[in-house]
């Protein structure tokens, strides 16, 4: 059992690891301006490194559409490591490479975290794309959630954009599930930086209704 969790641990690092390289990747592609010939050559790098790959790939099935964690039980995370609950996700997911690096642990009842956004991630002039502040809102309301013994699915959300997210500067995380009613789940959230707050949000999540709702 315990060789099979070191094996497991071993396997989640490579897969953690390369898919950090390929966000690494995706930042050279997109802030570089090399030669031809140097983006041909990456070109057949890149396509070695997909046949590579294309044999193992799994569609519609199982973790392959999901971003939960299919390998713990339940919505299985690690209170210094909450992006353990969803590794497959687009926003914090260690296992897709499109997702930012970012950091989430529970601090008592409340979410903190941290994030540095590369210029993938851009939107106005050295800023963070709105979207994209959305969207790591949402998954970070949704840890406060979790944390608190819940989960919903989205029902509203609504940021308030205050000064622009700077890019490739530490952007602290905060999140608290505020209140529960029924199966209404309110939750708040901020990112700051140097202390500042530079957007906020408000969060409505609705846990699927069950039997003993009725
Ligand atoms: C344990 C199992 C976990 C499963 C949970 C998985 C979570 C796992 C972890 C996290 C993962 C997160 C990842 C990021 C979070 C996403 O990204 S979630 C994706 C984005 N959101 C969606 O796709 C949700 C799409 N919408 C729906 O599926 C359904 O509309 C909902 C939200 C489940 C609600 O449907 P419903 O259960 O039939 O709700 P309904 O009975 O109509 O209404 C119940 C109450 O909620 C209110 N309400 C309904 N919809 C809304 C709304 N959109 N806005 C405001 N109020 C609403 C109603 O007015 C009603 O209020 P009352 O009349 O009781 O006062």
């Amino acid at each position: 059992m315990e060789f099979q969790q070191e094996e497991a641990a071993k396997d989640r690092d490579l897969v953690e690891a390369v898919n950090r390289e390929a966000g690494e990747l995706i930042r050279l592609l997109r802030c570089s301006q090399a030669p031809d010939q140097v983006l041909a050559t990456a070109t057949e790098h890149i396509q070695a490194a997909m046949k590579s790959l294309a044999p193992y790939l799994r569609q519609g099935e199982g973790w392959s559409t999901i971003s939960i964690a299919s390998d713990t039980p339940g919505l299985g995370w690690l209170e210094d490591d909450l992006t353990r609950c969803m590794p497959y996700s687009p926003v914090s997911g260690t296992c897709n490479p499109v997702a930012p690096p970012i950091r989430m642990w529970r601090d008592g009842d409340e979410v903190r975290g941290e994030v540095v956004f590369s210029p993938t991630y851009a939107g106005p002039p050295n800023s963070v794309h709105g979207g994209i502040i959305a969207a790591v809102f949402d998954e970070l309301l949704s840890m406060a959630n979790v944390i608190s013994g819940n989960a919903g699915f989205t029902g509203t959300l609504s940021i308030r954009y205050q000064r622009h997210t700077p890019l490739d500067r530490p952007i602290e995380l905060w999140a608290v599930n505020e209140r529960t009613s029924g199966r209404k789940l309110f939750c708040r959230g901020e990112m700051r930086v140097d202390g500042q707050v530079t957007a906020s949000a408000e969060g409505l999540f609705i846990r699927p209704a069950t039997q003993m709702d009725s």
